[in-house]
């Protein structure tokens, strides 16, 4: 396996007792002797659980949203692939799909199961819907060696359109049927050799939890968990529960155990890392917890990554920028973007307020950062 569980928590120990002598002489510091404004500062920070900075995520949108160049061709701003939807869940696959179309993105296709894809279609005629998953229900009565030809030949449809793909979605509404998991393995495998991002989110994040080795030390791969998918990762990967007063320390030592992946844990503000430091996006939401906004998140990522890596190798980008690594300005980018929109749709909608409701929004919210002339 993987994971090294001695070595992990070797290393979490002595990370957090520097942290506990670190937040040791910063309560001292507050108790009167004298200490400046900034010290104070990091000390509230760092009792809240690390010191972190605030992505200047207006700056980040400006800079890597591409112009509206007429000379551009369709495509050019991206073909995002999203793999879910199941028996259960259509929503989900439709909102991130969906999401990176009304961002900007030419093209967004679905892979999903074949009675998903009839649904999804019907919520849009914008998306490109495939429908070659297989669940084991709809199987049931195929041998080993059918199974193998059904995979084969799952993995032969996707193959014919991977390489024109700038990012995969893998995960929204996709589902824990382990046939069908096993098959999508497959499919994140064949796009990790051809260098296609993936961000991985939802059930996604189930099968890469069980199967690490899938994503790590690949550094064009994002993971974006929710409360319970970040409690599942940090219990498999570190070997111990989730721990609230060490939360940056933590999550670097959580990407840094993936080899470095992109991790934006979402909550009340989204957490970013890539190893290297941890950014935050805390700009004010919506106190609306409605599902689908996770969704949302993940298919704006995809598109911002790419921009991020196309506007990297531009030449006006702004040297900050420029240094950062493209996946963590698709997270800024992405959260920052969720978190206007939702915050206009709850100004109109109040309580009533839904995710579909926000996607209407998303084109608005970047207008005001980005006009497109
Ligand atoms: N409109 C739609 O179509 C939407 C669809 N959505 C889609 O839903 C999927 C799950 O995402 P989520 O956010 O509900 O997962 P999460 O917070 O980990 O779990 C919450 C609790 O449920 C449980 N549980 C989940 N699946 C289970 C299973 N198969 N069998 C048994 N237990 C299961 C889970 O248990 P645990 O994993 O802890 O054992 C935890 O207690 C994902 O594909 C997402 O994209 C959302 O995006 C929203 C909009
Ligand atoms: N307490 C909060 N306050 C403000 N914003 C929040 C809060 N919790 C989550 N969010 C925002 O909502 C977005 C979605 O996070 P959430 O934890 O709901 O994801 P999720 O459970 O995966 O959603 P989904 O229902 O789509 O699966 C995040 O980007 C985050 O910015
Ligand atoms: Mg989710």
């Amino acid at each position: 396996m993987f994971v090294k569980h001695g070595m992990n928590s070797g290393f979490s120990s002595l990370a957090s007792s520097a942290v506990l002598r670190r937040q040791q002489f910063l309560i001292r510091s507050l108790k009167g002797y004298s200490v400046s404004d900034k010290i104070r500062m990091e000390a509230v920070k760092c009792l809240s659980g690390g010191a972190s900075l605030e992505a200047n995520a207006e700056s980040v949108l400006r800079t890597i949203t591409p112009s509206l160049d007429p000379t551009r061709h369709k495509g050019q701003a991206g073909k995002i692939a999203v793999i879910g939807g199941c028996r259960e869940y259509t929503g989900a696959p439709y909102f991130a799909a969906i999401s990176a179309l009304k961002i900007g993105a030419d093209l967004s296709h679905v892979f999903c199961t074949e009675g998903a894809a009839t649904v999804i279609k019907s919520y849009s005629p914008e998306l490109i819907v495939h429908p070659i998953l297989e669940e084991s229900y709809n199987i049931s009565g195929v041998n080993d060696e059918g199974k193998r030809d059904i995979s084969k030949k799952i993995l032969s449809e996707f193959d014919k359109w991977m390489e024109r793909f700038d990012c995969l979605v893998v995960g929204p509404g996709l589902g824990r049927d382990p046939f069908l998991l096993e098959c999508v393995s497959k499919i994140m495998t064949r796009a990790r050799q051809s260098n296609v991002p993936i961000v991985v989110d939802g059930d996604g994040l189930f099968l890469v939890t069980n199967s690490i080795e899938l994503v790590s030390g690949y550094r064009l791969a994002v993971l974006i968990p929710n409360v319970n998918e970040y409690k599942r990762l940090v219990q498999k990967v570190l070997g111990y529960d989730v721990n609230d007063q060490n939360t940056h320390g933590e999550l670097l030592s959580l990407s840094k155990q993936i080899g470095n992946v992109t991790i934006l844990r979402k909550g009340k503000s989204d957490l970013i890392s890539d190893g290297e430091k941890v950014q935050s996006v805390s700009i004010y939401g919506s106190p609306r917890r409605c599902g689908g906004q996770g969704d949302i998140l993940s298919g704006s990522v995809a598109v911002f990554l790419f921009w991020a890596r196309q506007c990297n190798s531009a030449a006006e980008r702004e040297s900050t920028i420029s240094r950062t690594n493209p996946t963590v300005l698709g997270c800024i980018a992405g959260s920052a973007l969720l978190r206007k929109a939702a915050a206009l749709a709850f100004e109109h909608k109040k309580r009533s307020t839904l995710t579909t409701d926000i996607i209407e929004h998303l084109g608005q919210s970047l207008e005001a950062i980005s006009p497109a002339s």
